[in-house]
């Protein structure tokens, strides 16, 4: 585990001393405003948005027609932007944009995938006449010590140069000329997008666009950092209007998502740890428009130190596992292509009659205790689980309690009848109860009361000593933790682990290291269990102790939860 991340962070390093060419000066406009109650919030107004030119011919540029996937298809001469000297066919198809050089040596087309494409736009030249196009890709590359590639950024520009008269229609026809290519080239783009399962969050953008919410504090305070240096350009180049909103204290996020006006949001953005989402999605929940607000597309990019959700969201586009500002690049990639997918929300409900709902995890024992306990490490970033548990590990401990679980069927329909009659029964069993929050909200079919005995159709656990309980919701459990490979946003699942007592303290140590892999269950101890559930109790005995929903600490004592799929939306690959 230490290696790997050693090993990431390197990459890290690497990054910013192989960083490619900054943007040109740009012909998008950054502002300033004050928002109430952010404390600093800047606007990034994107070039304006156009459908695609209907097809024509031009001296340089020459549409064809559309290509086979509806896209655009367009063959042009341009030079290279720095001399204008070296001239280039590109062509343009529906899944890619061919570059090839025709003067000196002449080259084969060099193909770059529009699915890597992150955005284009056109500007005229400050000096000169003519118009540039660029284009700004993403593709997977190898770097040198690395074991996987990661996504690097791959900016390419070009020169057009119709007409000789120097006057400024001309510079204007150039730079229609340019425009016309570069949404060519988004439009194309975004069908490749399309093309996979899910919606675009994009589409039909609304005024204030997307508002990226940053919490300064999260991590070992560097997201405000990671947010100047790579997001807010890689939103420009993707032509994503974003509001930047700093959040100023614990709660300031729900309080914010709680009261805005939603209409004018595409969606809600997080760069920062899985505690800043947790409180806008429970913000979104707390709304009396709960059912259309938690409709709202919501985006992770990494800036804390757990990044569980971020690395999750990297997980389901099936790369190799990246770690630190690799990890921000691919989520940050994600945003900008904008697709998104259903994601399952967890009802959790407290001994005090608390409910909040969680999209990740939930534990006890020793993952929480690492997680809470760690908190004073946290000027070390990610590495303050790595010496959490290691702490942990030298004063092992056991938790006594009750677990049980309702399991899950492949079959969600079966599940949902059977909860339907659960719900009815206890409908008819308890008419006079009232239970204001049900009424208003998803309706926790699954659960009886927490001072009634489970249903039968649950299976109860017949150990009672645990080194930790976890629910996943999602993959990843933190930034190096693949704990539930097979998990995914909308399935609807628990996937529950618990550890009993008993296990040394060399198998828990080889266990954490398999989970980086995701491979614990490969292990085959007898004392790791993975169940998939629909509902869970959790009921602990050992005093004091530590519980945590979404890495947050909740209140200490039973609780019981149930899966709602797919009823919020995340921005995912
Ligand atoms: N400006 C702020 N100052 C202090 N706390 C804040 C601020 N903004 C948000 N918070 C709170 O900080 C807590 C932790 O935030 P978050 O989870 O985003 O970061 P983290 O703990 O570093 O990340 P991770 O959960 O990945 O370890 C949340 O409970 C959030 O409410």
């Amino acid at each position: 585990m230490v290696y790997n991340r050693f090993l990431g962070y390197v990459n890290v390093i690497r990054f910013s001393v192989t960083r490619e060419r900054c943007l040109e000066p740009s012909n998008t406009h950054t502002h300033t405003h004050t928002l109430r109650p952010a404390t600093a919030v800047s606007l990034t107004a994107a070039p304006s948005r156009h459908g695609m030119d209907e097809p024509h011919s031009s001296r340089q540029g020459l549409v064809l027609g559309n290509g086979p996937g509806g896209g655009a298809h367009m063959h042009g001469l341009f030079t290279d932007a720095e001399t204008g000297q070296v001239t280039y066919c590109l062509e343009l198809t529906d899944s890619c944009l061919a570059v090839q050089r025709i003067t000196f040596t002449p080259s084969s087309p060099e193909r770059l995938d529009l699915r890597d494409c992150a955005g284009s736009r056109a500007y005229l030249g400050e000096s000169d006449r003519s118009a540039y196009l660029c284009a700004y890709f993403y593709p997977y590359r190898y770097r040198w010590m690395a074991s996987s590639p990661v996504r690097r950024r791959d900016e390419r520009r070009f020169r057009l140069e119709l007409n000789a008269d120097d006057d400024n229609d001309d510079a204007q026809a150039n730079l229609r000329e340019a425009e016309r290519w570069a949404r060519a080239i988004r439009g194309n783009s975004a069908r490749c997008a399309g093309h996979a399962s899910g919606v675009l969050f994009s589409e039909g953008l609304r005024s204030c666009g997307v508002m990226v919410l940053v919490n300064p504090q999260s991590g070992w305070g560097q997201a405000t950092a990671l947010y100047n240096s790579h997001i807010q350009r890689m939103l420009t180049e993707a032509d994503i209007p974003h509001t930047l909103v700093i959040t100023e204290r614990q709660n300031h996020a729900r309080e914010m998502v709680r009261n805005a006006d939603l209409t004018q949001w595409d969606a809600l953005v997080i760069l920062s740890g899985d505690g800043l989402l947790f409180e806008v999605v429970n913000g979104l929940m707390d709304r009396p428009d709960w059912e259309k607000a938690i409709q709202t597309p919501v985006g992770i990019l990494p800036g804390g130190s757990g990044n569980a959700l971020a690395a999750s969201v990297h997980h389901y586009t099936r790369k190799p596992q990246v770690w630190g500002e690799d990890l921000l690049v691919s989520c940050g990639f994600v945003l900008c292509k904008g697709l998104t997918s259903k994601l399952d929300l967890i009802s959790v409900h407290l001994s005090s009659g608390v409910r909040l709902f969680s999209f990740l995890s939930i534990a006890w024992g020793f993952v929480a205790d690492v997680d809470i306990e760690s908190e004073q490490f946290r000027l070390i970033g990610p590495f303050r689980f790595i010496v959490g548990t290691l702490v942990r590990l030298a004063s092992l401990r056991t938790y006594r309690g009750k677990l049980a679980f309702l399991p899950a069927t492949d079959n969600l329909e079966t599940d949902v009848s059977q909860a339907q009659q659960t719900h009815n029964n206890r409908a008819s069993n308890k008419s006079s109860e009232h239970n204001p929050s049900e009424h208003k909200r998803l309706v926790d079919h699954l659960l009886v009361p927490l001072d009634q005995p489970v249903p039968q159709s649950w299976t109860v656990v017949e150990e009672q000593e645990f080194v930790l309980v976890v629910a996943m919701f999602q993959s990843y459990l933190g930034e190096d933790w693949l704990v539930a490979p097979s998990a995914f946003t909308d399935d609807g699942v628990i996937h529950l682990f618990y550890m009993t007592a008993g296990i040394s303290r060399p198998t828990l140590l080889r266990l954490f290291r398999a989970m980086q892999s995701g491979t614990h269950m490969e292990c085959g101890c007898p004392h790791l269990v993975y169940r998939r559930a629909r509902a869970l109790r959790l009921e602990p005995e050992t005093r004091p102790g530590i519980i945590t929903v979404d890495g947050e600490q909740v209140e200490y004592g039973p609780l019981q939860a149930q899966a709602h799929r797919g009823v919020a939306r995340l921005i995912t690959g």
